[in-house]
C-alpha cells in the first residue's frame, strides 16, 4: 500500500484480533493488538472492527481499544457502530428475547444441556465448544435453531462451534461496503478467521478498490484461507502483519 491514508483497515475481533479461548467472556485481546492499532491508525484513514460481538464487548475485553485513533468499530455484524465513545444502533427485534426464553426447554428436549448461551442483547449464541461432543452437539443443534430462528423472525449465523440467531438484513459484507463508501476509501485490507467474514472478503473483492483479503488461519475454519490472498497463522501471525505493516509505513 503506498497510500496509507487512503486505506481502510478491518479487522475481525475473535480468532484475528483475540485469540480463540473456551469461555467467550475471557476471549480478551492479543495483548500487543492495542499498541499496533493505535501505530496503524496514525496512519490510515480508519481502523474499523467488524465483529459479530457487540461494541461494548469488543471494547471491554480490548483495554485500550478505545484509545486507537481513527477506530470504528461496526459491532453485531454490522447494526451496531461505537465511534467516538458513541454507541448507535436501531432497537433489538422483539424476536430475541422470545428466542432466549424458549432456548433452555428446547436444549433440554433435545439433551443439550451442556452447551452454553451468550446473550448478547440484539442476538444470542449458542456455543457447542464446551460441551462434550462439540461437533456433535453442533449438527443436532442444526435444524432446530433454524427453525426457531425462522418462527421468531430471526437467522442462524454459524461460527467456530457456535451458531447465533440474530436478526437479519445486515452482515459483515455491507457493514464494511458502507463504510467504505462513507469514508471514500481508496485501498482496503480485511483481515478474518470466520465464515462471517467471507460476505467481508467478497465485499474487499467487489469494492472495485485496491485490496487484501487476509486469514487468521486455524484448523477449525478452511473456507476463508481457500478464498484468501494471504493466510497468517492465527492472531499472532495477525499482530506481525500489523506490525510489518506499521513498519512499512513508517518508513514511507
Ligand atoms: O465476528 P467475531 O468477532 O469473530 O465474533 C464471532 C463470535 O465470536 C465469539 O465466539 C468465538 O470466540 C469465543 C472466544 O474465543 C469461542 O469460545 C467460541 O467458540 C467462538 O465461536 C463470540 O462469543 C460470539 O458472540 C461471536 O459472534
Amino acid at each position: 500500500m503506498n497510500d496509507p491514508a487512503g486505506a481502510v483497515i478491518g479487522l475481525d475481533f475473535d480468532g484475528t484480533l483475540s485469540p480463540i479461548v473456551p469461555d467467550p467472556a475471557e476471549a480478551v485481546i492479543h495483548p500487543k493488538a492495542p499498541e499496533v492499532l493505535a501505530e496503524l491508525g496514525a496512519h490510515v484513514l480508519a481502523v474499523a472492527i467488524v465483529t459479530g460481538r457487540p461494541p461494548a464487548t469488543a471494547l471491554e475485553l480490548g483495554p485500550g481499544l478505545a484509545d486507537v485513533p481513527r477506530l470504528v468499530v461496526l459491532g453485531h455484524y454490522g447494526f451496531e457502530r461505537w465511534e467516538a465513545g458513541q454507541i448507535s444502533g436501531p432497537p433489538p427485534p422483539p424476536g430475541v428475547l422470545e428466542v432466549e426464553a424458549r432456548l433452555p426447554l428446547l436444549l433440554e428436549s433435545l439433551d443439550l444441556q451442556d452447551v452454553t448461551i451468550e446473550d448478547k442483547g440484539r442476538a444470542v449464541a449458542v456455543h457447542t465448544r464446551r460441551s462434550s461432543d462439540p461437533q456433535g452437539a453442533l449438527a443436532r443443534l442444526r435444524d432446530p435453531l433454524a427453525d426457531l430462528a425462522g418462527r421468531h423472525g430471526l437467522v442462524v449465523e454459524p461460527g467456530r462451534f457456535v451458531l447465533e440467531l440474530r436478526p437479519p438484513g445486515m452482515d459483515k459484507g455491507q457493514a464494511l461496503s458502507l463504510f467504505l463508501a462513507e469514508r471514500a476509501a481508496r485501498s482496503v485490507m480485511f483481515v478474518g478467521d470466520d465464515l462471517g467474514d467471507l460476505s467481508a472478503f467478497a465485499a474487499v473483492r467487489f469494492s472495485g478498490l485496491p485490496g487484501v483479503n487476509v486469514c487468521s488461519g486455524s484448523a477449525e475454519v478452511t473456507e476463508l484461507a481457500r478464498q484468501a490472498d494471504l493466510v497468517v497463522d492465527g492472531p499472532d501471525g495477525v499482530i506481525a502483519l500489523l506490525e510489518e505493516l506499521v513498519g512499512a509505513f513508517s518508513r514511507s
